[in-house]
C-alpha cells in the first residue's frame, strides 16, 4: 500500500525491537553480520545489551542457559545458512533440555531460495530447523513481526519448554510501514505459560500408590529445577520424610547438604525403592530407561511431567501426574498430608550415605606426587563451600562425572552442565549467560578438550569483564593425557604438552595462574572470587587420572576382532 507524505515511518527492523521490549526481552546473544548487522547495533543504541561471541553455537548455549535461568526465552541472533546452521545445534540441544530459547536468523529471500538461484548464504533456514525444535516460523510481511514473536514466545515457554526458530527474509528489515499501523500490531501474550493442573482421579491414584510404599524415592530432574517452585518442592519432601536424588542439574533444588539427600546412595535407592516419583526427570538413558540392573527390584513409577505422552515413553507409568510441576506437587502434598515418614528406609539411606561420603573423604585430601581428580576438586569443593550462590559450570567426562561427585549445590539452578545430550562445548556460552543473567560469579570446571570446543569465548568474556573463573583440569587429553603415540602421528586422544592456559588467559586479557597442587588451586580460586576478574586456572592433573568416558565407559562400542 502507498504511504502518505508526511507520515511517520516505522521498519522490520524497528517492529522486531520493540516487540521483544515489549516482551521484556533486553539482552540478546548473538553474532552479527549480513542481513542482521544493524540490529546489534540499533539494539544497544536503545540501551539494551547485545552480548558478541566468537561462534554462534555458543551464543544458543548462552541464549539458552539464560532461557533455563530466567523462564523468558533467551533470545539469539544469527546471520544466514553457516551462522543459523552454528546456532540450530544450540537450538537443538535447548529442545532435547527443554530450555526456552528463541533463534531468529535472517534469511534470503523466498522467490530466491525456492528456485534455488544462488544467493548470498543461500539456504531453506525454516524447513531445515523444522526437526530440531519445537516451532519453526517465518514472517514474510512487517504487519505479521508482532504477532510472530508472541507466537515464538508462546511455544517456547507453554507446556514443555524449548527451542523455537524465527525466520526472517533479508528484505523485511528495512520494510517500512506506518508507524501508528504498526504500532497496532504489537502486543503482549496473556499468561504464556498457563499452569496446567493435574486431574483429581490421577493425584489420588499417585497419593495411594506413594502412601502404600515402604522405600518411597523422589527423583529431582532438571525440569523440577527450571518451574522454580523451590519452596513446594521442599516442602514435600519434608512433610513426607521422603528421601530424595537429584539429577545433575536438579543439584541444590534442595541442597545436597539436606538429611534427606540420598545423592550418596543412589545405586542403593534407585535398586531398592519400590515406588519413585520422578518430578521432572524423564526416564532416558541418564536412567537406564527406568529398567535393567540400574533399577534393582520391581517399580511403580509416579512421573510429574507436562508433556502427557512422556508417560510409558521407556516403562509402564504407574501414576501419570500430567501437569506443572508447582500444581502436581501442591496437590500431592495435600493429598499425603499426614502420611507415615518411612524412618527406617531413611535411617539405612543415612547410613550408606555416611559410608560413602566417608570413603571420597580421604580420596580428597589425600597428597599424591601430581593432582588427580579428587584432590583438584576437594580444594575445589573446600573453597565453594564458602560461595553457596555462584553458578558452576561443568563439561568433561572425567571432569564432569568427578566433579558433580564431589562439588555440592547448595542453592536450585546454580549448576548448570552437560544436560541430555552430554555436549562439549556449553562452557563459555553458558558461563557468560549465568554471569550477566545472575550477577554473580561464575566458575567453570572444563575437561581441557571440553574447554576447547569454546575457548575463543574467554575473549567475550573478558571483554566483558565477566566475573567468570575457568578452572580447566588440563590432563592433556580426552579422558586421559598418556596415551601411547602410534609411529605415525600424535595420538588422535592427546593435546600438546606444552599448552599453557594460564599464558592463553592473558593473551585473551585475562588472569592466568598455573596450578599444580591442591594448594595454589585453592589459593588461586580464592584470589579470582575475591577479584571477580576473568581468570583462567591452568589446573595440572596426572594425565593417567582418568577413565575412558568417565562414568559412562559401558556405552563405547569396542571392536571384537581387535585392531587391524
Ligand atoms: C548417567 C548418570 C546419571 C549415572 O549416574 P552415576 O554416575 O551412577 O551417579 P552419580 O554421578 O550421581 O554418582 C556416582 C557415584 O557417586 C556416589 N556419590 C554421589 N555423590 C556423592 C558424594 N557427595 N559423596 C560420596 N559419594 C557420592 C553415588 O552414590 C554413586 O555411587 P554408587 O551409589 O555407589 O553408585 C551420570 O553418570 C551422568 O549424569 N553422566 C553424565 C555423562 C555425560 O553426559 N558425560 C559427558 C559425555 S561423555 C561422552 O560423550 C563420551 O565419552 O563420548
Ligand atoms: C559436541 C561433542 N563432541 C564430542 C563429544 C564426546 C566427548 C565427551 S567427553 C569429551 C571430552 C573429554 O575430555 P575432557 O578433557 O574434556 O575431560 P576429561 O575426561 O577430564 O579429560 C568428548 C570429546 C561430546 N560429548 N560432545
Ligand atoms: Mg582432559
Amino acid at each position: 500500500a502507498v504511504i502518505p507524505e508526511g507520515v511517520e515511518l516505522t521498519d522490520g527492523f524497528h517492529l522486531l525491537m520493540e516487540s521483544l521490549e515489549m516482551n521484556g526481552i533486553t539482552n540478546i546473544y548473538g553474532l552479527l553480520g549480513i542481513p542482521v548487522t544493524e540490529i546489534g547495533r540499533m539494539w544497544q543504541a536503545r540501551g539494551n545489551k547485545f552480548f558478541s561471541f566468537r561462534n554462534e553455537q555458543n551464543a544458543g548455549y548462552a541464549a539458552s542457559v539464560a532461557g533455563y535461568l530466567t523462564k523468558k526465552p533467551g533470545v539469539c541472533v544469527t546471520v544466514s545458512a553457516p551462522g543459523f546452521l552454528n546456532g540450530l545445534t544450540a537450538l537443538a540441544n535447548a529442545t532435547t533440555n527443554c530450555f526456552p530459547m528463541i533463534l531468529i536468523s535472517g534469511s534470503s529471500e523466498r522467490e530466491i531460495v525456492d528456485l534455488q538461484q544462488g544467493d548470498y548464504e543461500e539456504m531453506d533456514q525454516l524447513n531445515i530447523a523444522r526437526p530440531h525444535c519445537k516451532a519453526s516460523f517465518r514472517i514474510n510481511r512487517t504487519e505479521d513481526i508482532g504477532v510472530a514473536v508472541v507466537r515464538a514466545i508462546r511455544t517456547a515457554l507453554s507446556g514443555r519448554p524449548g527451542g523455537v526458530y524465527l525466520d526472517i527474509p533479508a528484505r523485511l528489515f528495512s520494510t517500512v510501514m506506518s508507524a501508528e499501523e504498526g504500532a497496532k500490531t504489537l502486543f503482549v501474550p496473556v499468561d504464556p505459560a498457563p499452569e496446567q493442573i493435574p486431574g483429581p482421579s490421577a493425584v489420588a491414584r499417585a497419593v495411594e500408590l506413594i502412601k502404600g510404599a515402604k522405600k518411597p524415592l523422589i527423583l529431582l530432574g532438571k525440569g523440577a529445577a527450571y518451574a522454580q517452585c523451590d519452596a513446594d518442592i521442599k516442602a514435600l519432601i519434608e512433610e513426607t520424610g521422603i528421601p530424595f536424588t537429584p539429577m545433575s542439574m536438579a543439584k541444590g533444588l534442595v541442597s545436597d547438604t539436606h538429611p534427606q539427600c540420598a545423592a550418596a546412595a543412589r545405586s542403593m535407592v534407585l535398586q531398592e525403592s519400590d515406588v519413585v516419583v520422578l518430578i521432572g526427570a524423564r526416564l532416558n538413558w541418564l536412567l537406564a530407561h527406568g529398567k535393567g540392573k540400574t533399577w534393582g527390584v520391581a517399580k511403580k513409577f509416579v512421573q510429574i511431567d507436562i508433556q502427557a505422552n512422556e508417560m510409558d515413553s521407556n516403562v509402564p507409568i504407574a501414576a501419570p501426574l500430567v501437569g506443572d510441576v508447582a500444581s502436581c506437587v501442591n496437590a500431592l502434598r495435600a493429598g499425603l498430608k499426614g502420611m507415615t515418614k518411612p524412618t527406617e528406609w531413611m535411617g539405612a539411606i543415612a547410613e550408606r550415605v555416611t559410608t560413602t561420603k566417608g570413603k571420597l573423604a580421604s580420596k580428597l585430601t589425600a597428597a599424591t606426587p601430581v593432582m588427580n581428580y579428587f584432590n583438584s576438586l576437594g580444594a575445589i569443593r573446600d573453597v565453594l563451600k564458602n560461595y553457596p550462590d555462584i553458578t558452576l559450570v561443568n563439561e568433561g567426562a572425567n571432569t564432569l562425572d568427578n566433579a558433580r561427585m564431589v562439588i555440592d549445590q547448595y542453592l536450585p539452578r546454580k549448576r548448570v552442565d552437560t544436560g541430555t545430550w552430554g555436549v562439549m562445548g556449553i562452557g563459555m556460552g553458558s558461563a557468560v549467560a549465568a554471569a550477566v543473567e545472575t550477577g554473580k560469579p561464575v566458575v567453570a570446571i572444563c575437561g581441557d578438550s571440553a574447554f576447547g570446543f569454546s575457548a575463543m569465548e574467554y575473549e567475550t568474556i573478558t571483554r566483558y569483564n565477566l566475573p567468570v573463573t575457568v578452572i580447566i583440569m588440563n590432563n592433556g587429553g580426552i579422558y586421559r593425557g598418556d596415551e601411547a603415540n602410534p609411529e605415525h602421528q600424535f595420538s588422535c586422544m592427546l593435546f600438546n604438552p606444552n599448552t599453557k592456559y594460564d599464558q592463553f588467559s592473558v593473551a585473551l586479557g585475562g588472569e592466568g595462574v598455573r596450578a599444580e597442587t591442591p594448594e595454589q588451586l585453592a589459593k588461586a580460586l580464592e584470589a579470582s572470587l575475591k577479584s571477580g576478574k576473568p581468570t583462567i586456572i591452568d589446573a595440572i592433573i596426572d594425565p593417567a587420572a582418568g577413565v575412558e568416558s568417565g562414568r559412562i565407559g559401558n556405552l563405547n562400542i569396542v571392536s571384537t576382532i581387535g585392531k587391524k
